[in-house]
């Protein structure tokens, strides 16, 4: 039976029904029923196979991929790539090998690793005419934008083909984010040029943290650690918004510079990956953690979100909170760290689960720890956008090798079908909104 068919039932029976405490009990059971059509109770989780006339608001609990590549919040917990656990790849491996995780399904060797390190060394030399590109864009614009143009560009430079296939692509993009960035950081900021490539065997944190400071000098190994564990716990999350987007876009048969762009678009609000910027902002308004207080109860009394808090999967906590936060306190406990912001950090936390039980997401300590280590607020996302293009490539592969058109229905809200009134009958109904 379709939607509309049993709710116009269930209306007519409530409207009909005499007495108080049927009325009662059918006006439970249209709640209920709509409840379960909009998600809210949503079991198609059960099944891969969807009825044409499901509807859950934001695609919430609908399964729409099968992947091998992570799973997100199995039972409520855990997070896994590729059949390894979060917590053992961050004490353990490295961002590179997780990125080749990621894009060749299967650990790398020891010598395939520096064989990897060195490949992604010397991919990072950015082609001149991005480099011109680069400078003309403004110093006022969102560093997300730049790289989402840095992107495409980069697409008509060296499109796809035969002899510059997807993976040579995707090790491309991973090399060239943090040059695109921070060229032109440097370019809008002091008018200098910079030279991307740095030692042949550096990781992509260490080339990144050296480009962003350019004093000649090797950053504290803290602070590599950091960036380094912080882009494993980044790189992939099975369908987040970015990277169902990057298999919307790749399922229409496009090319993986298309993919990859919307990926960038998608990440870049708020509800997102731009939630560690936002996280950032927010923990700059307080002085100490009694501000912090003050100020989040009275976010929460406005019903304002609170950024870096929620998860649409996790319900019992984000797994990789726990290691980014332990990174964030160590941060803070050293020379330079910055024992307020994470004593005002936690107390938004302990608040926050207080008033709401609610618990941090990654961004929320990423804000702390990547503040500690020098990043400016503004490359927190795009930092978040270096990694995870370990995980759109591997979406991006994943859905081509299985393909099937995504192109979901909504259900019409609109005016029933009505005569076209031709322009000179026309009459305002109403203040036109444009
Ligand atoms: C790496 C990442 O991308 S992780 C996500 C980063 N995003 C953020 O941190 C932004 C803040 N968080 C949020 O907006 C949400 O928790 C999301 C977008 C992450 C998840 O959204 P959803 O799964 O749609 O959760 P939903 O919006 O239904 O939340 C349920 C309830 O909790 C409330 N809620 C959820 N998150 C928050 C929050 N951060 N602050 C305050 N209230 C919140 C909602 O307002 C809603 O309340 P209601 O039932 O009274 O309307
Ligand atoms: O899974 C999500 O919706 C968001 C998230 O945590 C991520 O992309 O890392």
């Amino acid at each position: 039976m379709t939607f509309s068919i049993v709710l116009v039932k269930l209306i007519k029976i409530i409207l009909f029904q005499r007495s108080p405490s049927q009325r009662y009990l059918f006006k439970f059971i249209l709640k209920f029923y709509l409840r379960v059509q909009q998600g809210g109770l949503n079991t198609s989780h059960l099944t891969t196979t969807m009825s044409t006339e499901q509807y859950s608001k934001g695609l919430a609990g609908v399964f729409v991929a099968e992947s091998a590549i992570c799973t997100v919040g199995v039972k409520g917990v855990g997070l896994n790539y590729r059949g390894y656990d979060i917590k053992e790849l961050a004490a353990q491996s490295t961002f590179e090998e997780v990125a080749y995780l990621m894009i060749y399904g299967r650990l790398p060797t020891e010598q395939e690793l520096v064989a990897y390190i060195r490949t992604l060394s010397s991919l990072r030399q950015l082609p001149g005419a991005l480099c011109d590109v680069l400078e003309r864009i403004p110093s006022s614009a969102h560093p997300m934008d730049v790289l989402r143009t840095g992107c495409s560009l980069l697409g008509t430079l060296e499109p796809e083909s035969k002899t510059n296939d997807q993976y040579q692509i995707a090790n491309r993009l991973i090399a060239l984010f943090g040059s695109m960035l921070l060229y032109w950081y440097h370019w809008t900021t002091s008018g200098k040029r910079i030279q991307t490539t740095t030692h042949q065997d550096d990781s992509t944190a260490r080339n990144f943290l050296k480009l962003l400071r350019l004093d000649g000098q090797e950053p504290p190994a803290l602070h590599v650690k950091v960036v380094d564990v912080s882009l494993i716990l980044y790189a992939e999350h099975d369908l987040a918004a970015s990277s169902f987007c990057a298999r919307v876009t790749t399922s229409t048969l496009t090319d993986f510079y298309s993919g990859i762009c919307s990926a960038i678009g998608t990440l870049r609000g708020p509800l997102h990956g731009g939630a560690n910027e936002a996280a950032m902002k927010l923990l700059e308004q307080f002085n100490n953690p009694q501000d912090a207080e003050t100020g989040i109860m009275k976010m929460l009394s406005n019903k304002e979100l609170i950024m870096g808090f929620g998860h649409r999967v996790y319900r019992n906590g984000d797994p990789r909170n726990p290691i980014i936060k332990e990174w964030s306190k160590k941060l803070s406990q050293e020379e330079g760290g910055d024992p307020n912001l994470f004593a005002v950090s936690e107390r938004v936390e302990q608040v926050v689960f207080r008033e709401k039980k609610m618990f941090p997401n990654l961004d929320f300590y990423s804000a702390s720890a990547y503040n500690q280590v020098g990043i400016p607020t503004l490359f927190f996302t795009p930092v978040f956008v270096i990694s995870r293009t370990t995980g759109w490539a591997a979406h991006i592969i994943e859905q081509r090798a299985n393909n099937k058109l995504i192109r979901p229905s909504a259900i019409y809200t609109g005016p029933d079908s009505r005569p076209y009134i031709p322009l000179k009958d026309r009459k305002s109904e109403r203040k036109s909104s444009l």
